[in-house]
């Protein structure tokens, strides 16, 4: 309700077009495409892309965007996965719900900022895409969890190194390794640190005076040595320069390559990437404050989820269905549009129902009931039972029926 005042107030508001609409907060967004999906509706859809990996899709640059919108695209080629930031355009309408039940949870609350559910106040999604190839305006893409038709807002190149936390270098290790004095220190994280420890801190988690850096102990660490550093512009060796930008002179991987992690610190990044609880990711980082690289970590329940991974078959009457497709452009009916064979159609089929693919509503209140789904040109009928899932019929789409949705 709240949500419905507020849109209508917010439509007597004229947006201000012009140059300073940015400024004032006015947000124009228009698509710059629209996603083609093997997906045509949100059923059956994977919650995740890493669900199935074999989902494909393309997105074309809208024309009314760019007069050669080819052009936007040019580098893209040379990364292997995208960010595709798009509108959760099929939500049927805005949602004011503070608190969602995200599936994995079962039918508890969360808070709505801390899920991926498609119903929050700005229908924005994000997914993470492989881009198999890039013709034209065109991209092609693999591991989707959107449908057909969906509007896309921006693509970003995904960067491990900018997408993923980075492991913090332990104040400690960056001073006693450094091969700067403290005066000439350059302004990057190290002179950030270093800022911060001059005033006194009281943090139990700082050095104390007596293995400060200005220490005698600890000066008998940093190697006497300028001529290491010669790679760094004498400008930044200077510590007047406090305002810099780390980034701006001083690229992290200097000390990356200089100052190999711990193995403390390599643990936990391993570490990071089974289940982090909350309890241990505090403990972790408590008992560990100045190596901080296991400072990712999410909620047990995004990753020991307790809906069981189902096993997946099909009937030998469906099977002998899904066979009969066709590769695309291959003479013949019926045929794929995405996927190149039946197999590789089976295998995507299997992904999508071994997660699960159910409401917790419908898993809860309608088990018996059939399950239906599309895939490219498959229609897909099926039920659950204890633990697994099971294909009864694979049917092309009717025409008139993917008009529809
Ligand atoms: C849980 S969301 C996650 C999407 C994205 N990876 C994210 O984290 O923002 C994925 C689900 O959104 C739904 N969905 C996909 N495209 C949609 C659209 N255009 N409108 C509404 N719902 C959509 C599908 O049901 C799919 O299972």
């Amino acid at each position: 309700m709240q949500c419905e005042d507020q849109n209508k107030k917010e439509k007597e508001v004229q947006p201000q077009i012009g140059s300073n609409s940015l400024e004032a907060g006015t947000i124009l967004t228009t698509p710059i495409g629209y996603i083609e999906s093997c997906f045509m509706t949100k059923n059956g859809t994977p919650r995740q892309p890493s669900v199935c990996s074999l989902s494909r899709g393309c997105l074309r640059i809208s024309k009314s965007v760019f007069n050669n919108p080819e052009h936007s695209l040019i580098g893209l080629e040379q990364f292997s996965h995208v960010w595709i930031v798009f509108v959760f355009h099929k939500n049927g309408r805005l949602s004011c719900k503070a608190k969602v039940q995200p599936p994995r949870l079962n039918g508890a609350k969360t808070g709505v900022f801390s899920t991926r559910s498609p119903h929050r106040p700005n229908a924005i999604g994000l997914t993470l895409v492989r881009l198999e190839k890039v013709e034209g305006s065109t991209l092609y893409l693999s591991g989707i969890d959107i449908i057909h038709g969906t509007p896309v807002v921006d693509i970003k190149p995904y960067i491990p190194e900018y997408d993923s936390p980075q492991p913090t270098i332990p104040f400690e290790d960056v001073q006693r390794k450094s091969p700067y004095k403290q005066d000439e220190s350059p302004n990057c994280a190290l002179s950030e640190t270093y800022t911060e420890t001059e005033e006194k801190s009281t943090r139990p988690d700082q050095p104390t005076s007596d293995h400060s850096p200005h220490s005698p102990d600890s000066e008998q660490h940093i190697p006497d040595n300028p001529s290491k550093i010669t790679d760094i512009p004498k400008e930044t060796s200077k510590l007047e320069d406090q305002n810099l930008k780390r980034t701006e002179k001083m690229p992290f991987p200097i000390f990356e390559d200089q100052y190999p992690r711990e193995p403390e610190c390599e643990k936990a990044t391993k570490d990071d990437l089974l289940t982090f609880t909350q309890e241990k990711a505090s403990k972790s980082t408590a008992a560990n404050n100045n190596c901080r690289t296991g400072e990712s970590f999410v909620p047990t329940w995004v990753r020991d989820a307790p809906v069981a991974i189902l096993k997946v078959r099909f009937t030998p009457h469906a099977e002998k269905e899904l066979m009969q497709f066709k590769a695309p452009n291959s003479t013949g009916e019926p045929s794929f549009r995405y996927f190149q064979s039946p197999e590789e159609a089976k295998c995507a089929i299997s992904n999508v129902l071994c997660a699960d693919p159910r409401s917790v509503y419908r898993r809860k209140q309608c088990q018996d009931r059939l399950f239906y789904f599309s895939l490219d040109t498959v229609h897909v009928t099926c039920w659950f039972g204890d633990g697994f899932a099971e294909v009864l019929r694979i049917q092309p789409i009717r025409e008139n029926a993917k008009a529809q949705s």
